[in-house]
């Protein structure tokens, strides 16, 4: 496996590998990798014959200074655990001033999104991710990108903007990887202190006994009050919970049309975030 941070050198590398006929698969991620990552990696089995691993802490989708800071970071045990899998040709960790280095100031804009779940609790958050992913695509030229379904309203918005900006890729939408207590794998779940930990598994057990209510029919707000309430006796600050249905929401061309429910929620000042089809 290559550790490369220079984007001349990648565009050299991905030049070749065009030119070989190769097809190349991308993995974007924020690095701190755990399972979920490495089933992105795996999803691309069968569908490429490169694949390169993006690490890069991208400051302006951070709406929150100490979030940034806080980040968890540690490349070389990621750049070990890629290394392991045998299966991932590059790993490409660029600093922040390759890739916005002075004067940079665009931003790519999905609109009609930035108003709800997260793009309304994290003012600019998505302008950041669409950028940086943009920026990710066309310098990986990749032919598919894996993205996972925990974070199911960025995954909806990089669909879109593939779409629109007509980007010859194939996004590759891929289910959430739980623990056994079903809390969702996420870089942010490594700063939970052991009680927090434990704490953090009423998340799915409240949405998913929510879930069970609705589909007993239970009208739908008193199922989501006893699963905000539920959450909040966990210690659990939500910033918001709420049902949507995928059509309403342009979040179109989603890989399984209906209606889900997404929840934002911090305990102390680590923000989890988890959906669910209804
Ligand atoms: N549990 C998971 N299951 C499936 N995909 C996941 C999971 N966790 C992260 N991913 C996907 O991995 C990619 C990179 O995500 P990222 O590096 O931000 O990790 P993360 O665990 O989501 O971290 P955090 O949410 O704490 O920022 C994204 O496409 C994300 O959806
Ligand atoms: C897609 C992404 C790598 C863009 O920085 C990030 O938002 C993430 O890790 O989900
Ligand atoms: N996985 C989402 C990236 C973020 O929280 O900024």
């Amino acid at each position: 496996m290559h550790i490369i941070t220079s984007r001349a050198e990648l565009a050299q590398l991905v030049t070749q590998w065009h030119k070989e006929n190769e097809r190349i698969g991308v993995v974007p991620t924020m690095g701190a990798l755990h399972n979920g990552h490495l089933t992105l990696v795996n999803a691309l089995d069968g569908k490429v014959s490169r694949r390169i691993v993006t690490i890069f802490v991208n400051p302006i989708q951070f709406n929150n200074a100490e979030d940034f800071r806080l980040y968890p970071r540690g490349v070389d045990k990621d750049a070990a655990l890629l290394a392991d899998t045998g299966k991932v040709d590059v790993l490409y960790a660029p600093n922040e001033n390759e890739m916005y280095p002075q004067g940079f100031s665009t931003r790519v804009l999905v609109s009609g999104l930035d108003g709800m779940l997260c793009g309304g609790d994290r003012p600019g958050h998505f302008d950041g991710v669409a950028t940086i992913v943009t920026k990710l695509l066309l310098q990986t030229g990749a032919d598919v990108a894996a993205f996972g379904e925990k974070d199911y309203q960025q995954l909806c918005i990089i669909r879109r903007l593939a779409a629109d900006l007509n980007l010859p890729v194939e996004i590759l939408p891929v289910p959430t990887v739980r623990e056994a207590d079903g809390l969702a794998l996420s870089s942010r779940n490594r700063r939970l202190t052991t009680e927090q930990r434990t704490q953090a598994a009423t998340l799915p057990a409240a949405l998913t006994a929510c879930l069970g209510a609705l589909r007993a029919h239970q009208p739908a707000p008193p199922a989501l009050a006893q699963c905000r309430a539920t959450l909040e006796q966990a210690g659990f600050t939500v910033h918001y919970l709420e049902l949507r249905a995928e059509s309403d929401l342009h979040l179109t061309q989603a890989a399984t049309p209906g209606t889900r429910l997404f929840v934002a929620a911090s305990l102390g000042d680590i923000r989890l975030i988890d959906n669910m089809p209804v």
